[in-house]
């Protein structure tokens, strides 16, 4: 189930993974858990920037809103004893993918393609990046970010599991790591 490389320390954990595989939803279990600050980066850009997602890449384009999305990480990375759930699209970029290897524990959720086609009604709404693919266009993008999760600590398969239980899984297994 798992492929463990770090433990737990007063480092920030990470929260990675495509679109859906639930970082925003077991990032707040794993918050709750550990009794640390919960922040999801998409939240805080559509704080900072009083707009929603799908507004910034409607309006601004997915450039800006990866520029984004790096200054915001860089400014919540620096802190420790945080859960941080990233935007799937997030270590698209080498300086993310630096930072948060450096400062924080980066924990990969994976979901298996035939799991994650049973979410994408959950998703299609708010998820930019989805609209207007055709379902092998989906595919593709799946198999092809799986290249930029190769950057983690911690890896996780999730199918068939609840939230609570595979944050409960995280906590056992950075502890015993
Ligand atoms: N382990 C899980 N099992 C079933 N549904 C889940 C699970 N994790 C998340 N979900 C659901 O999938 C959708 C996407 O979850 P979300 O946490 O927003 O993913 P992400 O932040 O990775 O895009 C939500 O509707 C959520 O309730
Ligand atoms: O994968 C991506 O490119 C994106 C994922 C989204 O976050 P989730 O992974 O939490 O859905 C959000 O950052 C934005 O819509 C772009
Ligand atoms: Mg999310």
């Amino acid at each position: 189930m798992i492929q463990q490389k770090s433990s737990l320390t007063n480092k920030s954990i990470v929260l990675i993974g495509f679109m859906g595989v639930g970082k925003t939803t077991i990032g707040k279990e794993l918050a709750n858990l550990l009794q640390r600050e919960f922040v999801d980066i998409d939240d805080e850009i559509e704080k900072k920037y009083q707009m929603p997602i799908p507004q910034i890449f409607k309006e601004q384009g997915e450039t800006a809103f990866r520029e984004k999305e790096k200054e915001v990480i860089s400014s919540f990375c620096k802190k420790k004893l945080q859960v941080i759930s990233v935007g799937g699209g997030a270590f698209l970029q080498e300086e993310v993918r630096n930072l948060c290897m450096s400062s924080s524990i980066v924990v990969f959720l994976e979901l298996s393609w035939e799991s994650w086609k049973e979410r994408i009604h959950l998703l299609m709404d708010d998820r930019p990046v989805l609209q207007g693919k055709t379902m092998d266009e989906i595919e593709e993008l799946y198999h092809k970010r799986k290249q930029i999760y190769a950057s983690h600590h911690l890896k996780v398969e999730t199918d068939g599991k609840d939230p609570e239980e595979i944050a409960n899984y995280i906590v056992e297994s950075l502890k015993q790591a």
